[in-house]
């Protein structure tokens, strides 16, 4: 039996793999799960799988939790109880579900303890992609990828070497706005931003998929995972979210990971690799899908796609500039503070005003993110 930990248990991604858990309780035992301040689901969710620990953002938090919770449920808050949850004892894979570059010691954390990681949280190997694999290396952990895109590829290498890569193409469903010209995107709404054609997600990739920001982060995350260049790695519109990414090798042969858009098939994948199981979710029929289109890229509509790619090639602190500046301006757009065309001007502007630095330690990387944070909330 696998006994797991969900960092961000409350979210999309946590509820889901939860789900997925509750399905095969015969394979999985629940160790530790955490949110932020969604403690009425924490404590339901404790409830229901009994976890030796759970944490919560506030110590306020904690102790409202601590009276609901089974017996055995330990309850612990803030950062501290988020890398103790991280890291405890029991766990043999740990989540990271928590949305945000905040979610980065405790990856680290997780590391440091010898679980393996079922990675969601992208911005953190966007933020500090070569510390997070050195650490993993170094402690011999596996990073198993559940971005669906990343799960794809990783499917599609499965038994290949790294030198028969020839090119990585990861597919973009061009999110909520994609059939609006730049002009049609002056004063759009949140809800409109929201409303995504083919995922359920959390608030903050669901806009990032309509600003391709999400796939400008999911470009750095393949660039580690996979220990390819950015050269080697291209994107194309797939409206229909079928193909999840695609890899092409030495011999011109492509493959392909196709399934419905449900994340908890990459999901069952992380949490059941090398092995599969059957999952609670719908078949795949291609005679019912019939047809299934693809589109160039366009960087002149995406702009945020192209500064993805600079920032990746600049290296250093330049992605975790790019990420903490994005953060800031879905927030502020969620908030009803800026317009939606204004998370690019943001970002831009915390691009091209920082100077790239070496990044070598997780100091350096939070005075950089605080940097671009501060810059990015009064621009
Ligand atoms: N959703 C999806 O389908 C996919 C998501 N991902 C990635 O997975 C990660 C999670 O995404 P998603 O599930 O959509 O996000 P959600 O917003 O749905 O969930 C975020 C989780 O993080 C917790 N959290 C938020 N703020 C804090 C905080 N300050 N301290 C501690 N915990 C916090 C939330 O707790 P609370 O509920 O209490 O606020 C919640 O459990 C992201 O990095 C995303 O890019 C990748 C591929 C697909
Ligand atoms: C489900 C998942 O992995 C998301 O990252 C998804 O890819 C978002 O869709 P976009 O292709 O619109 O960014
Ligand atoms: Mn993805």
């Amino acid at each position: 039996m696998k006994k797991i930990s969900i960092l961000g248990s409350t979210g999309s991604i946590g509820t889901q793999t939860l789900d997925i858990v509750a399905h095969a309780p015969e394979l999985f035992k629940v160790v530790g799960l955490t949110a932020g301040s969604n403690v009425d689901l924490l404590i339901e969710q404790a409830r229901q799988f009994k976890p030796a620990i759970v944490c919560l953002g506030t110590k306020e938090l904690a102790d409202a939790a601590r009276l609901h919770v089974p017996p055995g449920t330990r309850v612990v808050y803030g950062e501290e109880g988020l890398i103790e949850t991280a890291s405890q004892a029991d766990a043999d894979i740990v989540v990271t579900a928590i949305v945000g570059s905040r979610g980065l010691p405790a990856t680290l954390a997780a590391i440091n303890a010898g679980k393996t990681i079922g990675l969601a949280n992208k911005e953190t190997l966007v933020t500090a992609g070569h510390i997070v694999m050195e650490r993993a290396k170094q402690r011999g952990v596996a990073i198993l990828p559940i971005d669906s895109e990343h799960s794809a590829i990783f499917q599609c290498l499965n038994g290949e070497k790294r030198e028969s890569i020839k090119q990585i193409t990861l597919t973009a469903s061009g999110g909520s706005f994609r059939d609006r010209t730049r002009e049609q995107l002056e004063g759009v709404s949140v809800n409109e931003a929201l409303n995504h054609p083919n995922w359920s997600m959390g608030a903050k990739i669901t806009i990032d998929s309509a600003t391709m920001v999400n796939k400008g982060l999911e470009v750095i995350e393949a660039k580690w995972l996979f220990d390819v260049t950015y050269d080697q790695i291209d994107v194309i519109i797939h409206p229909e979210s079928i193909i999840h990414s695609y890899v092409e090798f030495s011999d011109h042969s492509m493959i392909a990971q196709m399934g419905l858009p449900d994340m908890r098939v990459p999901i069952q994948y992380a949490l059941t690799y090398p092995d599969r199981m059957a999952t609670p979710t719908n078949r795949l029929s291609l005679v019912e899908v019939g047809k299934l289109h693809f589109r160039e890229m366009d960087f002149v509509r995406f702009p945020l796609l192209r500064l993805a790619f600079d920032c990746g090639r600049l290296g250093g602190s330049a992605p975790a500039v790019f990420n903490a500046a994005n953060e800031v301006a879905v927030s502020r757009f969620l908030s009803g503070e800026i317009n939606f065309l204004d998370i690019e001007r943001v970002v831009e502007s915390a691009v091209s005003r920082h100077d790239v630095t070496e990044i070598n330690d997780l100091q350096a990387i939070a005075e950089v993110d605080g940097w671009a944070r501060r810059f990015a909330a009064t621009v």
